[in-house]
């Protein structure tokens, strides 16, 4: 699904005007519609509604929502905050029709004090979307933080006021949703890691825009939807051998860190790869051999630390390094002469990457087709910092081009940068991830894919969603507290089962 900015949401509802053709006041009807109908479902009989409308089409939008949920029986108020201009056509437009109404309104200017919300009404944000042009500041400032303060549940329409579709909105005043019911098309605001605790729940409403204009419109940014990864999953030959499958070499592990090591081997094997060697320091042979009999071991020749590269590096088509094996200049060097002599495509997490932030010279080693999967700090560890998660994946994707690798920056909605400067974002998974190891069960199931002979940019995409495919059928299970890296490998398989055709 295609992720448009701001621009190419106005001009996608001007094409669906002129093309249907269709009014704009209608299509606004049709959109409000869409909204009162959630609005309806979701909140029972007994529920109220206060309003709140700037005077742009946003606010149109919540005058005809005001309109549709009175014409249901149910009670709704409207604030309009007043600007210093003349409202929007469709805005004025709904205000006749909601005056014809008899809906009551009242009128917001600068200081004013603003009026009760009762209590158990759903606050219905209608103030700003995408025409929203600078920071909220004044009387638009202290209402959106009044609200945020009340204990109501929000919804915003469209976007949270204050939010901007394509830039960063980090420190200023933003209406703090608890869901956001946006149309047509997510927008690139609505997915990035700084802005989830504005956003809440985002649910996308049809509104029926042209269909033309969505498929011949180019877009940076996709979501990564079951139907994308369905259509880069590879189903398996029956007739095939484990020699189809590939052999990963995987380097993990150190005193106390065997742990990471074992989860990333299983899901390395979870994960589809036909052999896994792994190579560990030699604490931690009898622990990987015990615990996962199907792995390979090749032993360090170091007993707490990964110092020296095993002989033969030909056997292996893809290596992961990084889960536990922590940062020592042995293990540094061990992470060059692995870079310089393996001719695949590796998967780089936690502290190789964390080393590689440490030595510049060593990123130059990585060989094309590779994946890099760093969260916020270890990407700003590698890359630089950031003031904000649009600059982050600008440089992810500058990053992925320069290295011709895949830069995935784990979040909310993981992005996946491809070196052919589409970026990705992930639609699966959920807060109980939130721990210890759900990294290296990524890291092993990458390796897996990478091993199968996947591209970066296809693994990423199966890896990623699998993954938080994974915990979402765990947590049906568990709950978000008590759900273990280990629960998202043991669901490995139910998650590959939703992506057979
Ligand atoms: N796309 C679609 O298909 C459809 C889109 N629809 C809806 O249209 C919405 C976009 O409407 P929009 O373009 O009228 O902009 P909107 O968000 O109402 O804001 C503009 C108003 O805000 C004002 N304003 C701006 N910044 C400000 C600030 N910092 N502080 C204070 N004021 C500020 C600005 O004033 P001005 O800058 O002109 O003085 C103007 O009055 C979109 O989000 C969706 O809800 C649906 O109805 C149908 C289908
Ligand atoms: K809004």
């Amino acid at each position: 699904m295609k992720i448009f900015s701001a621009e190419q949401m106005r001009a996608w509802d001007a094409y669906t005007i002129r093309h249907e053709p269709v009014l704009s006041i209608d299509l606004m009807e049709r959109a409000a519609g869409r909204c009162a109908d959630w609005l309806l479902a979701h909140f029972g009989q007994e529920t109220g509604f206060m309003v709140f409308c700037g005077m742009g089409n946003n606010g149109g939008d919540g005058l005809a929502i005001a309109r549709m949920l009175l014409a249901a029986g149910r009670r709704a108020g409207v604030v309009i905050l007043e600007s210093r201009r003349q409202g929007s056509p469709d805005f004025l437009e709904n205000l006749k029709r909601l005056q014809a109404a008899s809906g009551a309104i009242f009128l917001l200017a600068a200081g004013d004090a603003i009026p009760d919300v009762p209590a158990g009404a759903v606050v219905v944000d209608a103030l700003f979307g995408t025409g929203l042009n600078t920071p909220l500041s004044g009387h638009a400032a202290r209402l959106v933080e009044h609200l945020n303060g009340l204990p109501n549940t929000r919804v915003a329409i469209d976007l949270p006021s204050g939010l901007f579709a394509d830039r960063s909105a980090v420190g200023n005043p933003v209406l703090l949703a608890t869901h956001t019911l946006t149309f047509a098309a997510p927008k690139l605001g609505l997915l990035l890691q700084e802005n989830a605790p504005f956003t809440g729940e985002v649910h996308i409403l049809d509104i029926g825009l042209s269909p033309a204009f969505e498929s011949a419109t180019e877009t940076r940014f996709q979501l990564a939807t079951a139907t994308l990864v369905k259509s880069r999953f590879r189903p398996r030959n029956r007739f095939a051998h484990k020699g189809n499958f590939g052999h990963a070499y995987l380097a993990a592990g150190s005193l106390g860190k065997m742990g990471a090591a074992l989860m990333a081997a299983t899901a390395c094997l979870r994960g589809g790869a036909g052999l896994l060697s792994c190579h560990v320091p030699r604490c931690g042979v009898g622990i990987l051999q015990t615990a996962l009999p199907e792995a390979m071991a090749l032993p360090d020749p170091d007993e707490t630390r990964l110092t020296t590269l095993p002989g033969e590096t030909s056997r292996y088509n893809c290596a992961g390094i990084g889960p536990g094996i922590g940062t020592s200049t042995q293990t540094a060097a061990m992470l060059r002469s692995c870079l310089a002599k393996f001719q695949v495509p590796f998967v780089l997490d936690a502290d190789a990457l964390n080393l590689l932030a440490k030595d510049e010279s060593l990123m130059s080693l990585l060989p094309a087709g590779s994946i890099l999967t760093p969260h916020p700090k270890e990407f700003d560890r590698l890359f630089g910092a950031h003031d904000s998660d649009f600059d982050r994946i600008e440089t992810a994707l500058a990053a992925a081009e320069r290295l011709q690798s895949v830069v995935l920056l784990k979040g909310h909605h993981t992005f996946i940068a491809s070196p052919t400067g589409s970026g990705y974002f992930n639609t699966t998974g959920n807060a109980g991830m939130a721990k210890g190891g759900s990294g290296d069960v990524l890291t092993g199931l990458l390796t897996a894919l990478l091993a199968q002979g996947y591209g970066a940019e296809d693994a990423a995409l199966v890896g990623v969603w699998l993954h938080g495919k994974a915990g979402d059928l765990a947590v049906e299970r568990q709950s978000y507290e008590s759900l273990l890296p280990g629960d998202l490998v043991a669901r490995l398989g139910a998650a590959f089962r939703q992506l057979y055709p």
